[in-house]
């Protein structure tokens, strides 16, 4: 007999069982799924068994006590946000305190979560066994948070000043600071999301947190993260080197001259040296291997696979660590199916094959995610898709 599922709302309270009896059994508290069936077409017994295929080998994921990083990206839409916060819950529930952060500028974690999670601030994920906190990262509070380190003031050249830059901020004495922030905001949320995970990497306080997990923008926005702390290291390394030569000229007048020194040369600690080594931690937390992995999240269609091929590319270049892809949304096969289901599935089925000959993809471990016929929201639905995707 074919099996069916359901997603039952009881009174605030979710359950998902099998009918006929069986061991898929799932409840919980506060989840807003609303009592939807997921049919005995997209789910007949035989199927269950189906969706364990491509294991992720989560053990790997889950064993060290070492802090990791998990980084979930992909086209816009394949399920990124489901799978970084079902990952985050998973590694919440096997005891690791764990933070999950978007920073993708259009949030979805509160939608996912089905919990307020906005504001940019760190907040406590309700309904999870150990600590999960969740940071939906603003630009907002980024610019605001410039600008107070910048002491309040308003104006660039004062800014620069303090970074020991005044020489070269003649030109600027007139430009704002609010204008300048604004000038910068196509890269300011790979800023914003640099700068946590420095906070992450150096205050104490976040480090009893052992799995950071990040819900990337869509692809182009998170090469664009990858790669600028890259940007930052050999711009100030220009800069540093500028520098240099103008205070090596500047000692020459003096010397010749017999003026007051005006520049002063600079140790090795100063604003920049600090900057750049602040960078240089950034961009070797994303390179690696032993504590970073970034996911490729996918769905089975031509133009999301070559996304994802390309995204593959880059991030080798980069040599970001990858080593899964997730194929989310995946029809699992049926006995009794509609014409539009059967057609789909081929579809599908022709895709997957196109995976296992890309040669970006094919060196993944591929794990299938079904599309259920639910909306993923709340910690509940969650769970339930982490025991899909995460074993
Ligand atoms: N396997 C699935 N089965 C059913 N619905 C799914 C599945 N995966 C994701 N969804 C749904 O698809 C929608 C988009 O998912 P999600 O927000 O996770 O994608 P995303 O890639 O993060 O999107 P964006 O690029 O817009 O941030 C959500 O409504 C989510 O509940």
């Amino acid at each position: 007999m074919a099996a069916s599922l359901l997603l039952n709302r009881v009174s605030r309270s979710v359950s998902l069982q099998r009918l006929g009896g069986g061991a898929l059994r799932f409840s919980s508290l506060d989840a807003q799924i609303h009592g939807g069936r997921i049919s005995g077409a997209l789910f007949p017994e035989r199927s269950l068994a189906t969706l364990a295929k491509g294991a992720s080998c989560f053990d790997e994921m889950v064993t060290a006590n070492q802090r990791k990083y998990y980084l979930l990206g992909g086209k816009g839409g394949v399920g990124k946000t489901s799978c970084a916060a079902s990952l985050a819950v998973k590694f919440a529930s096997h005891g690791h305190p764990t933070i999950v952060v978007s920073t993708d500028p259009a949030h979805s974690l509160s939608d996912s979560f089905s919990q307020d999670l906005s504001g940019g601030v760190l907040k406590p994920v309700q309904g999870v066994d150990s600590p999960l906190l969740a940071l939906e990262i603003t630009p907002e509070r980024m610019k605001e948070e410039i600008k107070r380190q910048a002491g309040g003031d308003k104006s660039v050249k004062n800014m620069m000043d303090s970074m020991g830059l005044g020489m070269f901020a003649g030109e600027l004495g007139d430009l704002n600071l609010e204008d300048m922030l604004n000038a910068a905001s196509p890269g300011i949320d790979e800023i914003a999301a640099i700068s946590k995970v420095l906070q992450f990497v150096e205050s104490p306080e976040y480090s009893r947190f052992t799995r950071i997990v990040f819900d990337t923008a869509p692809t182009g926005h998170t090469l664009r993260l990858l790669s600028l702390p890259d940007f930052y290291d050999s711009s100030i390394s220009k800069i540093t080197k500028l520098k240099k030569k103008i205070t090596a000229a500047a000692s020459a007048f003096t010397s010749v001259f017999g003026k007051k020194k005006e520049i002063q040369e600079q140790g090795p600690s100063n604003e920049l040296d600090q900057l750049k080594e602040r960078m240089e931690k950034v961009r070797n937390v994303f390179r690696d291997v032993d504590t970073t992995e970034f996911v490729i999240v996918t769905i089975p269609t031509v133009m999301a696979i070559n996304e994802s091929s390309r995204l593959h590319a880059s991030l080798r270049k980069e040599n970001v660590p990858v080593h899964r892809l997730i194929v989310n949304q995946l029809l699992p096969p049926s006995e009794s199916d509609c014409k539009f289901c059967s057609v789909r599935r081929k579809e599908q089925t022709r895709v997957l094959g196109l995976i296992e000959k890309d040669t970006e993809l094919s060196g993944l471990k591929m794990i299938q995610s079904p599309l259920l016929d639910a909306e993923i929201r709340g910690v509940p639905a969650l769970k339930f898709m982490g025991d899909l995707i995460w074993k």
